[in-house]
């Protein structure tokens, strides 16, 4: 999963007019999580539904996801603000951009910061109403601990704004958002 990442790290390089290889040593001891999800069905003849995953963005790098063959349960929003189902294509992963890629003044990290904004954030959420129990397999493809992710001054440029967001290192930023999911300041 780790050579999917950087080949996909390795496009993007390119993509943004930088060397191919700049991100390698930023990514190359990479914070990496997998997760195994699974997801009982909700019951559409419920009174509101439910969510099963509450809509977020994924607060990395880049999510490279797997999952069964449950159509309509993963929903990604478009950009003029409709909910759209990404329903799984055989032999393809989904690919998530995260926190990190869009990069500088609100406090997120990675590809959103790295590329002040030409890349944003997928927002995503999942509603699962079929009969089965769906599984879904998320790999977190994230930078070192020790990265410190801010506004390429190449992207800066082409984005046309202002540094949107402040440096961070990566292991501050994940620190604080699982510190806000979890109480962690206990765990010593
Ligand atoms: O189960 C899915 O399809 C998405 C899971 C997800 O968004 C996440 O774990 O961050
Ligand atoms: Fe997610």
């Amino acid at each position: 999963m780790r050579r999917v990442g950087e080949a996909i790290m390795h496009a993007m390089a390119l993509g943004l007019g930088l060397d191919e290889h700049f991100f390698d040593s930023r990514m190359d001891d990479s914070f990496w999580v997998m997760r195994l999800i699974g997801y009982p069905p909700l019951d559409p003849a419920a009174d509101g539904v439910g969510i099963s995953c509450g809509e977020h963005t994924d607060y990395g790098c880049l999510t490279i996801l797997n999952t069964d063959e449950t159509t309509g349960a993963l929903q990604v929003k478009s950009k003029s603000g409709e909910w759209i189902t990404a329903n799984p294509i055989p032999g393809a992963f989904v690919i998530n951009i995260g926190d990190m890629v869009n990069a500088c003044l609100r406090i997120v990290a990675s590809l959103q910061v790295w590329t002040n904004e030409i890349y944003t954030s997928t927002l995503h959420r999942v509603i699962h109403t079929k009969g089965n129990f769906r599984v879904s397999v998320p790999f977190f493809f994230e930078p070192n601990f020790d990265t410190v992710v801010e506004p390429l001054p190449i992207c800066v440029e082409r984005s046309g704004r202002p540094p949107l967001h402040k440096p961070v290192m990566y292991g501050d930023h994940l620190l604080r958002k699982v510190g806000g999911n979890f109480d962690i300041s206990s765990a010593e």
